[in-house]
């Protein structure tokens, strides 16, 4: 018989764990006073040996300005500064540009360096859960320059290995908070290599006029308004659908009207038309004589819808075989259908087969109109499922001031929030700012629209007829 029973051979739970026997652990050796003082000489010999290297500027100015109080006292070394200071003016005065780029951005990113990033780098970073742990070990990221341009500071760092730039898309409003700036964008340069951008002011806060128009129009990238970067934003059209989004008031028309007006001339030859839909008769009824069709009520918005999804399925059969792209003419021209506030047609109309007949029409444009010329342009003022479940049919999509920060990745698609796109925070006095993404970047990018006047959209109109168009009604 084996000794002892089963019961006896069970732990109890509650039993203590026995300790070990050895337990191998790296000894603490105190360090020698004098290992501590060579490190100190050597940090300081380190510095000042690469100090002419790192600020030549400055050690320049010293060590000459030390020379000249040597050998000549006071007065000379008074006299040298102030030729020194009216040289600077004068050409601060005579080439603003080149002083700004050479002189003034370059100190004010030393400043900011020194004042800003260097001070509060390890602590924000510690903070935001960017600085890793490893036996005992910090590794905080390293910063490799700050460089500053007109409205932004931008510093490069090289990111712990093991670490991924999404870790600092994630931490955006930590690091802006931490930074004392407005926000922060991350920029991805390659491996373990990344640029961060904190704005100093909005470069957005001034209206921006109408845009002045140019022809040819260039259907992959119509002018729109500007960049937070001080470029011209440019929406491409042709070959992609475009959903606007943004609450009452957002700027959703200044969208509208940018697109509309950079497309004057190639409505003008024929090459365009530009059918709209107006549910709310205020903002598309001033430019008519722009439109080939135009609706403002359900019935003859669906009709138009219809009838678009009829010249697009008659197209596609006559390209069958033959072409595979379209190239606008004013035998073929590239069609934009403009509707305003969708969900007036997806979701408000009383009517259930509006309704239907709709979301069908819109269904099938947005799918396959791409290729044969046709391109939707829509507004919504609501992005939940609910009022319009065909959002993700549109390649393209501005986010304008939104009610709550869960529709910013609605709008933008998953992890835009994350990485800066903040279009809840828009300030309600900025109308026609708005955050998108530009193509082959997932960063997205913040933009205001031009703002199109009345009188602009009559002189437009004006244009458009002028060129001798007929208007198909
Ligand atoms: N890009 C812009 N720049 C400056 N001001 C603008 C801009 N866009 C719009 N505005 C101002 O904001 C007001 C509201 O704009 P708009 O009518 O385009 O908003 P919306 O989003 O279309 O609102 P709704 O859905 O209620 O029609 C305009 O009357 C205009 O004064």
């Amino acid at each position: 018989m084996l000794g002892g029973s089963t019961g006896e051979a069970q732990k109890q739970p509650t039993a203590p764990i026995p300790a070990q026997t050895i337990r191998f652990t790296v000894p603490v050796v105190e360090t020698p006073g004098i290992f501590v003082i060579a490190r100190w000489v050597w940090a300081l010999v380190r510095l000042l040996v690469l100090l002419p290297v790192r600020a030549p500027v400055t050690v320049a100015l010293v060590v000459s300005s030390a020379l000249i109080l040597d050998s000549g006292g006071w007065v000379p070394l008074a006299a040298s500064w102030t030729i020194a200071v009216a040289v600077l003016v004068l050409w601060w005065w005579r080439w603003p540009h080149t002083f700004c780029t050479r002189v003034a951005l370059p100190a004010l990113a030393k400043w900011r360096w020194l004042t800003n990033y260097r001070r509060h780098w390890q602590p924000v970073l510690v903070v935001a859960g960017l600085a890793e742990s490893y036996q005992e070990r910090r590794y905080l990221p390293r910063i490799r320059r700050v460089t500053c341009t007109e409205w932004a500071d931008r510093v490069r760092v090289k990111i712990v290995p093991g670490t991924t730039p999404e870790d600092f898309q994630t931490r955006v409003d930590a690091l802006a908070h931490g930074f004392a700036a407005p926000s922060c964008r991350v920029h991805v340069n390659g491996a373990r290599d990344v640029t961060l951008e904190f704005p100093r002011r909005d470069t957005l806060a001034e209206p921006l006029d109408a845009l002045p128009v140019h022809s040819p129009v260039d259907l992959r990238g119509v002018a729109m308004g500007r960049t937070e970067e001080g470029d011209t934003w440019r929406l491409r059209l042709h070959g992609t659908h475009v959903l606007t989004v943004g609450v009452t008031g957002a700027g959703k028309g200044s969208v509208i009207w940018s697109a509309i007006r950079a497309l004057t001339p190639a409505i003008g030859d024929g090459s365009v038309q530009v059918w709209a839909i107006d549910p709310k008769r205020m903002e598309l009824s001033y430019g008519r004589p722009l439109f080939a069709h135009y609706a403002d009520s359900g019935e003859s918005a669906v009709d138009l819808l219809e009838q678009a999804v009829a010249r697009m399925q008659e197209r596609a059969a006559r390209y069958a075989g033959k072409q595979r792209t379209h190239t606008p003419s004013p035998t073929d021209p590239f069609v934009v259908v403009v509707v305003d506030e969708v969900a007036f047609l997806t979701a408000y109309h009383p009517d259930r087969d509006v309704r239907r007949r709709a979301e069908n029409a819109i269904a099938t444009l947005t799918s396959q109109g791409r290729s044969v010329g046709v391109c939707v342009l829509a507004a919504l003022q609501d992005p939940r499922k609910e009022v319009m479940n065909l959002r993700n049919l549109f390649p393209d999509k501005i986010a304008l001031r939104l009610d709550e920060a869960s529709q910013v990745d609605m709008v933008l698609g998953e992890g835009a929030r994350e990485r800066g796109a903040n279009a809840h925070l828009i300030d309600p006095y900025l109308p026609g700012v708005g955050f998108v993404k530009l193509e082959g970047s997932p960063v997205p990018v913040r933009v205001r629209a031009a703002f199109v006047t009345d009188e602009d959209i009559a002189a437009m109109a004006a244009q458009g007829l002028s060129s001798g168009r007929e208007v198909e009604r």
